[in-house]
């Protein structure tokens, strides 16, 4: 049986962290990091993320503004309240939830957040950080699963890491963060061929597809260390639970170490927001 990665122990320890850094940074710079969370319409898996961020960001000593747009808002809008939030010296960090409603223009709306700001690490310039090693904000989620594999594993050099998905907000920056780390990295999305027959030549196997349970033992070399990233809903004897991109079931059987969904990468996300804005408020203090 796999050792169980918990998520929501390894994100309590950096939050734990963040929370003594924010009353080191207060002390230093007297004001308090300050994040806006932009939230559009009314998705109901958005608006719970919403408020965990908010309730997280009060716990380590943040200050958090949630912004409530109607989910018809204009693009013109919304535009103007990232304008005005890059303007305002009290706001440190920026996040716009995704998805956004269909007839908003993500990418626009992501780049016209200040680089500095841009505590989700999305915009270009943080994304071109990324890909060329220089400094910037990088994103959260892969940041999380990148603490998670260096608490498993002593040493990631020469390990062969295969990436399942390849989105902009996860399967891109955690491919990148790996080959960061000195990992052989491959990349597996819906057009590759025999994807079961890569993924089992993996030392680390990350899933980001939003695919439920696409990935089982089959797939898994024994004793490989799987990090689930897919957070999916299946509804059991009419209840609804949520599940990964992984057969937790039998890949567990297999695996060395593996992420459960819940409790397992998602805390993670939030933990590195918070680090982040703390990172740009400290970032623009010293600029
Ligand atoms: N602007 C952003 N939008 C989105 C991001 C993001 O990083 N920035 N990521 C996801 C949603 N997300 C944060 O926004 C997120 C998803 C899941 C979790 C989490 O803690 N999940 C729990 C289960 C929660 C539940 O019961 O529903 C877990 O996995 O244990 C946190 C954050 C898309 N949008
Ligand atoms: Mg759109």
């Amino acid at each position: 049986m796999a050792t169980i990665i918990d998520g929501k122990v390894i994100s309590a320890q950096l939050l734990e962290q963040v929370a003594a850094d924010v009353i080191e940074f207060k002390a230093k710079h007297g004001i308090t990091p300050g994040l806006a969370v932009v939230l559009v319409g009314d998705d109901p898996a958005s608006q719970v993320y919403v408020r965990n961020k908010v309730q997280r960001a009060e716990q380590v000593g943040i200050r958090s503004i949630k912004h409530r747009l109607d989910a018809n808002v204009s693009q013109e809008t919304l535009n103007d309240l990232v304008a005005e939030l890059n303007a305002d010296p009290e706001i440190h960090g920026i996040l716009v939830q995704l998805p956004l409603p269909k007839h908003l223009d993500e990418d626009e709306i992501v780049d016209a957040i200040a680089p500095s700001k841009d505590v989700d690490g999305f915009h270009s310039l943080n994304v071109a950080a990324l890909a060329t090693g220089k400094p910037g904000l990088v994103p959260c989620t892969p940041q999380g699963s990148m603490t998670m594999l260096r608490q498993t594993l002593d040493d990631l050099t020469g390990l062969h890491a295969v990436v399942i998905g390849r989105s902009n907000i996860v399967g891109k920056p955690m491919a990148a963060l790996l080959l960061q780390a000195n990992c052989t990295v491959t990349m597996v999305h819906s057009r590759t061929r025999d994807i079961a027959s890569v993924c089992r030549q993996a030392d680390i196997l990350v899933a980001a597809v939003g695919s439920q349970k696409l990935v089982n033992a089959d797939w898994v070399k024994p004793g490989a260390t799987v990090i689930d990233v897919g957070i999916n809903v299946e509804m059991l004897d009419g209840v609804r639970k949520l599940c990964g991109d992984v057969d937790f079931e039998s890949v567990s059987k297999v695996a060395g170490a593996i992420t459960p969904v819940p409790g397992g990468v998602g805390p993670m996300t939030i933990a590195n927001l918070l680090a982040n804005t703390l990172q740009a408020a400290q970032a623009q203090m010293s600029a």
